[in-house]
């Protein structure tokens, strides 16, 4: 058996079919592009001439949509797909030789990160089909909060029934709340019925016990009583200020702590950082960088697993998936992290904010993947302990997971847990490469992908596993103003590491491929396409109104290339989204929120980083929300478009949807009293064609501000502030220009 296991690869990898087809098609958009741009140069209206400026702006947007059309095909060019072999890798490896798996979970907020949610998050991790002494699960909890742990405390007594009874039935997924509203009622054994009619009334036992202190916001006085632990909050603790809070609520080494049926669990960890007010925290990195101290001292684990407190477990075996990697022993010591696709439980049909990322976890990232490896994209990720925290490849960095690190521990659980506390204080940083050159990276709001990125130049290699089954499974935001608040905080951190020292434009030079560095760019420049955006969706409209043509006509052969790119552009895109397994109208709703992101999130990320680089701002971390209450959840189920707060960000999408709306109707008015009509079809026919597209793209905004009732709708004042602002844009210039 042994020598026959040693040389079968354990994972392996497969270049996207049809590639010569794709590269042809794209070389013929690249020389239709190319046109545009020299339609644009050699008719530039002379000095003094009607809409010079106005041209040459156009020629910039059309210069930075196509460059950066360039970029985005690094992330189709070389797509790479990959599967594994988990039956033999449980061959190769005895129980005892596996290696040790940490599973971080990051919670900061109960409120707005509900204590049931995150435990199921966490029951789901401990009864990964892994054996248990090699398991170890970490709640970081950066909101300090009794609640939280209250809860965590339930679980741990729950998993005592949940692990076994998951073992015994083998029952995907092991999040509780998920199996029990998957059940297939039918197929169970008489056996099984009994059990779970028992498990399931533990379970709402519970919840019912947990959801109940949230509501109060108060822990039950006999369960405070009962465990120590809770001595450790006193009155003056508050999320902003307290000691480290560090619980193992079940260790692994001691022989007690066992499941109903005798067998060992896997570690338990509560952690809560200390927090004081003069010393900043970082946020998530500073969570992870806590914990990957706090467990180095518990479990030492030498694979890491960091996963958002909404992202359960959806597929026991996906440590086996991810070890695949770590362990091939021809290609796999250079893998530094598994990456597996965020994918999410709620999204609806047609995904109104088009928060399944379709395109970006089945396509871009698995063009990532050819090009050296995927970003980390922070959750969802399995990680080398060794590299994360910041050791460089060198050739021989082959380690060896074999191996049994199972030592007999002298010391009490006591006695580990004070002596661990120490790492995870404010202090404890202070003159370190923590957040530098250790750990994860500190100063940007997307700490995943600068560390992803800075990994990669260390010299290791990333791998992409987007399994059938989904590994994990998370909670997308359900209201446009947080989809906007989410990408602002993506764009404007990617924004910034374009920008840092890590840049993947300069920095990475060399260190990795170009395809990554071009790739990495597409995610870095969102918010730079922001401008070119606005651009195209107020000037040519404007003109339009006024009756400045910015396009050639339909008779001039001109008209060839623009027709070409638009068409070909838009088709390719529908057919690689229904590829993805998305729907007509989820493209639709895909080019809104594509537009949406760009007008207003992507353009107040731009405007925040430089705010920030010139010293006005500091940047935080705007937590999204995954509760949503009764009403809202309604009207997103039936995927109608809720705007929540009407911030800065809706009253710049409202006002350029109105200013649309002004002109197309001022056009629509001419062509009536029949002042243009030969005009608008031979001279203007694309430009009314995109204002008329920005009409009706725009649909769910004039529903929302004038026809709506129910309380999703946008505010009545809104309605007079874009209507003004939009009065004012179009004024001004038929009167400048
Ligand atoms: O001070 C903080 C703030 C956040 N979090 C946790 O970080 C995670 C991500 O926060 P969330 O509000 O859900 O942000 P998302 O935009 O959904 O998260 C994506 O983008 C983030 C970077 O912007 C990454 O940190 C995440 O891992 C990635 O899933 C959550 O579990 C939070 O509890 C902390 O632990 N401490
Ligand atoms: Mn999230």
């Amino acid at each position: 058996m042994g020598t026959y296991n040693e040389n079968t690869p354990l994972f392996e990898t497969k270049r996207a079919k049809g590639r010569v087809i794709y590269r042809l098609f794209t070389v013929t958009l690249f020389m239709a592009i190319c046109f545009i741009w020299a339609y644009r140069v050699l008719n530039i209206p002379r000095d003094g001439e009607n809409g010079r400026w106005v041209w040459i702006g156009l020629l910039g947007a059309e210069l930075w949509f196509g460059i950066y059309w360039i970029l985005t095909q690094a992330l189709r060019w070389n797509q790479l797909y990959r599967s594994t072999f988990k039956h033999r890798l449980s061959q190769r490896y005895h129980e005892n030789e596996l290696p040790g798996v940490d599973v971080f979970v990051c919670t900061a907020d109960p409120r707005i990160e509900p204590p049931i949610m995150v435990i199921n998050t966490v029951l789901s991790v401990m009864a990964y089909d892994y054996p248990s002494k090699k398991l170890s699960v970490y709640l970081s909890d950066d909101g300090g909060s009794d609640l939280t742990f209250y809860a965590l405390l339930e679980a741990s007594k729950f998993a005592r029934h949940w692990i076994p009874y998951c073992r015994k039935f083998k029952v995907e997924p092991r999040s509780p709340t998920a199996y029990f509203v998957t059940i297939p009622s039918s197929q169970h054994h008489p056996n099984q019925i009994k059990e779970l009619e028992l498990i399931k009334k533990l379970y709402e036992e519970m919840k019912d016990r947990i959801e109940n202190a949230t509501k109060l916001g108060r822990i039950p006085e006999e369960a405070r009583l009962k465990h120590k632990g809770f001595s450790q909050w006193d009155s003056s603790s508050s999320r902003r200020e307290h000691d480290t809070i560090l619980q193992i609520l079940i260790d692994g080494k001691d022989t007690n702590a066992t499941d109903v049926d005798g067998f060992t669990l896997p570690t338990l960890v509560y952690l809560a950082r200390e927090k004081k007010a003069q010393y900043p925290h970082h946020f998530k990195a500073g969570a992870m960088n806590a914990l990957i101290r706090v467990s180095s001292n518990i479990s030492n684990g030498k694979i890491i697993l960091n996963l958002d407190c909404d992202m359960y477990s959806n597929d026991s075996l996906s440590i086996w998936d991810a070890l695949c990697f770590f362990t091939d022993e021809e290609n796999g010591y250079e893998i530094a992290f598994v990456q597996f696709p965020q994918s999410f439980e709620n999204v609806t049909k047609n995904d109104i904010y088009c928060s399944s990322l379709l395109v970006i976890s089945n396509v871009e990232f698995h063009g990532m993947d050819g090009f050296g490896g995927p970003a980390y994209v922070g959750t969802g990720c399995f990680h080398r302990r060794d590299t994360l925290c910041g050791r460089k490849f060198t050739e021989d960095c082959k380690i060896e997971w074999k191996g049994n690190e199972d030592h007999i521990r002298l010391k009490s659980t006591e006695e580990l847990e004070e002596e661990t506390k120490p790492l995870a204080s404010c202090t404890y940083e202070q003159n370190t490469q923590w957040g530098n050159e250790m750990g994860l990276k500190y100063g940007c709001p997307v700490e995943d992908i600068i560390t992803g990125l800075s990994i990669q130049c260390n010299g290791w290699k990333s791998a992409y596993f987007n399994p059938k089954r989904k590994a994990f499974l998370g909670v997308a935001p359900t209201s446009l103003s947080q989809t906007l608040v989410q990408h602002k905080r993506w764009s404007e951190g990617d924004f910034q590491v374009l920008l840092s020292k890590y840049s993947p434009a300069w920095y990475a030079n060399g260190k990795i491929s170009l395809g990554l560095q071009l790739g990495y760019c597409c995610y870095c420049f969102w918010a730079s396409t922001s401008l070119p955006t606005l651009y195209y969706t107020v000037i040519p409209s404007l003109c339009l109104m006024k009756g400045v043509a910015l396009f050639p006509q339909v008779s001039s052969l001109w008209f060839l290339p623009f027709a070409y790119v638009i068409s070909a552009k838009y088709i390719y895109s529908l057919a690689e989204f229904l590829l993805c397994g998305g729907t007509i109208l989820g493209w639709w709703n895909d080019q809104r929120i594509w537009l949406y992101k760009r007008t207003s999130s992507y353009f107040f990320a731009f405007i925040d980083t430089i705010l920030k680089r010139l010293g006005f701002t500091e940047s935080g971390f705007v937590i999204t929300a995954k509760v949503t209450d009764e009403d809202v959840s309604r009207r997103y189920e039936k995927e109608i478009m809720e705007f929540g707060d009407s911030s800065p960000m809706v009253t710049v999408l409202t006002t350029v949807a109105m200013l649309n709306l002004f002109c197309f109707a001022a056009v629509v008015k001419k062509v009536i009293v029949k002042e243009t009509i030969i005009r608008l079809d031979e001279l203007m026919s694309l430009q009314f064609l995109l204002c008329a597209v920005l009409v009706v793209i725009n649909w769910p905004l004039y529903q929302g501000l004038f026809l709506r009732k129910d309380e999703g709708k946008l505010p009545s004042f809104l309605i007079v502030k874009s209507f003004v602002l939009a009065l004012l844009a179009c004024t001004s210039f038929t009167l400048l220009y």
